[in-house]
């Protein structure tokens, strides 16, 4: 039988209810969910009962007594433990439509480290503190579970082949979690709102979208997923993971999107070069250090701040800062700025690309995500280039 014909079977018994989606294989997104017929607003197109999640409190007790008090793992490290180590088959016709090592290489953690260092810096950094979640993660699975060190690894590395497997396993849940909390959860002591995770087969499938997706309820009996606009028969039906730029849904779901509203690039690499140790220190005293943010219309308050420190004088700018000056003053000498900062980018831009194009390390798949997030940001700031060009002219 089709695999995804058996999870449907499975899921419906188990209290899952459908009501005009099915998933499908769509070219270039894996699996995802399309309307069966048309679906008006408002409607409920998934139900989830909370019988049919993975959370911590499906981990089998055994399990998590051989991980003991181990503060150092996280709910994420241990719904990955338990998807590695699982073979009771409770979950089998999920596991059997789940992708793949080899579906999963466009997710920056499985990269060739020289890949991995031309990533913009916004995903470098949340690819950072993966890297160091998952060494702690697997640390802890690694000294509970010593039957999972054996063999050589895809790498060839003493971690052996348990790494490999349970890596695949933690980005399964890295990239297709909820937010859920639940008794469990609230007793686990030292968890954050990172740790408040669930697994759900099916309602995992479907794909994210910037606007218009589906809204996600989630309530004592389970998941409900609403209709948010029309959609037709035969189109996909989405949810929406978050307000996420470009950046955040490459490093933790491994895809870029052609269009994104929610798109933003960081500027701190020219910003910050600009400054010297004192401006640092004066704006890291206000609270305005880094995180210089360029959207689609504007950049941050913040770049703001940080640019008026090099355009004004001090008493100007502490005004800005505590609101008793608009800033209307020193406008035009911050644009300037600015678009000469973002011309730097542009040519900082050009070099990352060229540097990808002669690296003759990764799969063709990842060097052509990486290119096409670099010229998302191109476009980003040569949008914003054009529209200053335009106001300083005029
Ligand atoms: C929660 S799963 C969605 C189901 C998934 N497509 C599958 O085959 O199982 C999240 C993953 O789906 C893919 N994905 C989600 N939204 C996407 C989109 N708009 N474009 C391309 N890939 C997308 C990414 O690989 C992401 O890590």
């Amino acid at each position: 039988m089709d695999p995804l014909q058996e999870l449907l079977d499975w899921a419906t018994s188990h209290g899952v209810k459908l009501n005009g989606i099915a998933p499908e294989r769509i070219p270039g997104r894996g699996i995802g969910v399309l309307a069966t017929r048309d679906i008006e607003t408002d409607e409920i197109v998934l139900d989830v009962p909370t019988n049919c999640l993975r959370t911590l409190s499906t981990v089998p007790k055994a399990r998590l007594r051989r991980l003991g008090d181990n503060k150092n793992i996280s709910v994420h490290g241990i719904l990955a433990a338990d998807l590695a180590l699982d073979s009771s088959g409770k979950f089998a016709p999920w596991d059997a439509v789940v992708p793949r090592s080899e579906d999963l290489v466009g997710l920056p953690l499985t990269w060739h480290p020289d890949l991995q260092a031309l990533l913009p810096q916004h995903a470098a950094e949340l690819l950072a503190g993966q890297k160091t979640k998952f060494a702690r993660d697997w640390d802890a699975v690694a000294g509970a579970f010593p039957e999972l060190i054996k063999g050589k690894g895809k790498n060839g590395g003493k971690e052996g082949v348990g790494m490999d497997r349970y890596r695949h396993a933690w980005l399964l849940v890295n990239s297709r979690t909820f937010y859920y909390l639940d008794a469990a959860l609230k007793k686990r002591r030292s968890t954050s709102r990172d740790d408040h995770m669930t697994l759900q087969p099916v309602a995992d499938l479907f794909n994210h979208a910037d606007e218009g997706g589906c809204h996600v309820a989630f309530g004592g009996d389970g998941f409900a997923f609403r209709a948010t606009a029309p959609c037709r028969k035969g189109e996909e039906v989405k949810i929406c993971y978050g307000r996420h730029g470009g950046d955040f849904l490459l490093a933790e779901y491994g895809f870029v999107m052609r269009e994104n509203c929610w798109d933003e690039v960081l500027l701190d690499e020219v910003v910050l070069k600009r400054l010297d140790e004192a401006q640092k220190k004066r704006l890291e005293d206000a609270g305005f250090l880094g995180r210089y943010v360029l959207d689609r219309d504007t950049v941050c308050h913040r770049t703001q701040v940080a640019l008026r420190l090099l355009c004004c004088k001090v008493g100007e700018w502490m005004r800005f800062v505590n609101g008793s000056d608009d800033g209307e003053g020193s406008q035009g000498a911050v644009d300037t700025l600015l678009l000469e900062l973002l011309r730097e980018y542009v040519v900082i831009i050009e070099d990352r690309v060229d540097g990808i194009r002669v690296l003759e390390v990764g799969e063709r798949s990842q060097v052509d995500m990486l290119i096409e997030r670099w010229e998302q940001i191109r476009k980003l700031v040569d949008t914003r280039i054009a529209s200053l060009e335009g106001e300083i002219t005029t």
